[in-house]
């Protein structure tokens, strides 16, 4: 087992989701130093479904996601900025708007069948000189079999890192160092594996220990667990567990702790819990991001978000899915009148 991990931060991305994708540039700026301080080396910052992600289908952002890059860019005196892509939403002139703003790294997402589509986006990415990493999304939804065969064509197009993501916080134990497994085995000494957590079910840290012991290098965390559900492995915890386990991270966990409790508590408008639509998005296993969607349809048609969180998973909708929420909950809506 190697004895060193790399700590991910993505609270400025996934983080999004849970502020509504309505983060300040100073809010961003704090973060990032606190982050930066810590000795964390690479940072993600976008909207919450990444570059372009502002829009009616996904929310808007409060500030000009641009904007953000550039004022997390400046922060940084020695981590690297992250930018997210899913492709079709985010494009290659997306891409190349936020290099030149500086940031240096870019992680591309795609449903975990569906690599092929983030082909050129890689090629792009390498060509403008950026650090690539591929997230393969609701990685529940494969086999670990299936899940290595899409993780090399992303390795083929240019990625170095493929990333086995946790979107719903479903997998529980080995069914996410099975996962990590099958794609080490896949890429030997070619690229990288990370792993991406949601704390759902609560799972979150423990598959991040085993999916380093399983191979993975890159371990993604969020300050105070803030992010999409029940929130992401916080990155504090995950560094305190590293260290007390020997692996070293290169990151001071109390410089981290601070970072939690002093700048992302003082800010967050919500604190991710694991509350009974969260815990039934890991049970169905339903994209993290659907949780405010399905909350505001919920409010806004009178039907529990939970139900609605139920139908979701056994439709088994994926990320871009989003309008098929209001769908559900219209369609409980007219049953709940029948049954009146
Ligand atoms: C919408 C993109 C998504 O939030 C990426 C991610 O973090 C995940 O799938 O968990
Ligand atoms: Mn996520």
């Amino acid at each position: 087992m190697n004895s060193e991990v790399r700590l991910v931060d993505t609270t400025l991305r996934d983080g999004s989701h849970a502020m509504a994708h309505q983060f300040t540039e100073r809010q961003v700026r704090d973060t990032v130093r606190a982050l930066d301080d810590a000795g964390i080396s690479l940072i993600e910052v976008t909207h919450g479904d990444g570059l372009g992600g502002s829009t009616f289908n996904y929310g808007f952002s409060l500030v000009d996601e641009r904007d953000l890059i550039a004022a997390a860019v400046d922060e940084a005196t020695r981590a690297t900025i992250a930018v997210l892509l899913l492709p079709g939403l985010g494009t290659v002139t997306d891409l190349r708007a936020a290099a030149d703003l500086g940031a240096g790294a870019v992680r591309i997402a795609t449903h975990c069948t569906e690599a092929d589509v983030s082909i050129q986006h890689f090629g792009a990415a390498r060509d403008l000189g950026l650090e690539t990493v591929g997230f393969l999304m609701l990685s529940h939804m494969s086999t670990p079999e299936d899940l290595a065969k899409q993780g090399r064509i992303m390795v083929d197009a240019g990625c170095q890192c493929v990333y086995v993501v946790d979107s719903a916080g479903a997998l529980i134990l080995e069914e996410a160092a099975d996962r990590v497994a099958a794609l080490v085995a896949e890429f030997g000494d070619e690229a990288q594996v990370g792993y991406h957590g949601h704390q759902n079910l609560s799972f979150g840290v423990a598959n991040s220990v085993l999916a380093h012991r399983a191979g993975a290098r890159q371990i993604d965390g969020s300050l105070t667990a803030l992010g999409a559900g029940a929130g992401n492995s916080p990155t504090e915890v995950l560094a305190a567990t590293f260290d007390r386990l020997g692996v070293k991270t290169g990151v001071d966990k109390d410089v981290l702790m601070d970072a939690a409790e002093n700048v992302v508590k003082k800010y967050l408008t919500r604190l991710p819990v694991m509350d009974r639509s969260s815990i039934v998005q890991g049970y169905a296993g339903v994209y993290s991001s659907f949780l405010l969607h399905a909350e505001r349809a919920a409010e806004r048609y009178g039907v529990p978000a939970h139900e609605i969180l139920y139908r979701v998973g056994a439709e088994r909708y994926v990320g871009g899915q989003e309008d098929m929420i209001i769908d559900i909950a219209l369609r409980l809506r007219e049953e709940q009148a029948a049954t009146r």
